[in-house]
């Protein structure tokens, strides 16, 4: 990166991981940086990250759309989108979910699966909706299983997402013909755990305990 007087840069904080500052110096092989909070401080170049100053207050809904797509512009990002309740947001084909910790029914009541119902991924805000009916269609246009792998660290809403999906599976898929169980039993009765139990034994839990939806043909 070529850092110049006045480049605006994310500089790494104990407090809040990544604080916006701008570049006022060079001293030696360091920088002089001066934080949003006044507060100098000397880095090394390579410390430093390039920060979009114009980025959008209410943040994108994809991070491919970011303009310096690095660690502190993607958490920056996030956090402006959670700020406003968006707890859902893109990178390209991946979801990205931040626990709201608090109960937001608009997000899922029938209305919201009938919108995502069809609608092609990527057309509506980001959501777990989207995700589930993009793996249901390809399903059923290539007759083919499919997975959705939901992972994160514990807490994070692994299960509580995949009841999500489960819900708007269920919405959408109805009942099969010739087949007494509802589309939520069938799907339950995959073990959708298996494969989260087969990996956990290999790997820390924290690191990655996840929870798979497999979207079978039946
Ligand atoms: N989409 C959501 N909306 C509202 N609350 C949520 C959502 N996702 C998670 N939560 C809250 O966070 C809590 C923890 O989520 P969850 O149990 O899904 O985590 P987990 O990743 O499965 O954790 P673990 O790996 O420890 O089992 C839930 O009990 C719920 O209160």
């Amino acid at each position: 990166m070529s850092l110049r007087k006045g480049s605006n840069v994310w500089v790494e904080d104990k407090c809040s991981a990544w604080v916006a500052a701008q570049v006022t110096d060079f001293i030696g092989k360091q920088v002089q940086v001066v934080t949003e909070y006044g507060k100098k401080v000397l880095a090394l170049p390579e410390k430093l990250y390039p920060r979009d100053e114009e980025a959008d207050h209410g943040g994108v809904d994809d991070m491919t759309k970011l303009t310096y797509l690095n660690e502190p512009g993607v958490l920056d990002n996030l956090q402006r989108r959670y700020a406003l309740n968006e707890i859902y947001t893109y990178t390209g084909s991946i979801l990205i979910a931040v626990n709201p910790f608090t109960k937001l029914p608009h997000l899922y009541n029938v209305h919201m699966m009938e919108q995502y119902k069809g609608a092609p991924f990527g057309e509506l805000s980001p959501h777990v909706f989207a995700v589930a009916d993009a793996s249901y269609r390809a399903m059923m246009s290539e007759n083919q299983s499919q997975s959705i792998l939901v992972s994160g660290e514990s807490g994070a809403g692994k299960t509580e997402t995949t009841k999500l999906i489960m819900q708007y599976l269920t919405y959408v898929g109805g009942r099969a013909a010739a087949d007494d169980r509802t589309v939520e039993q069938q799907v339950l009765e995959q073990k959708c755990a298996d494969l989260g139990d087969a990996l956990v034994p290999r790997l820390p839990s924290t690191v990655i305990n996840p929870c798979c939806v497999e979207n079978k043909v039946l």
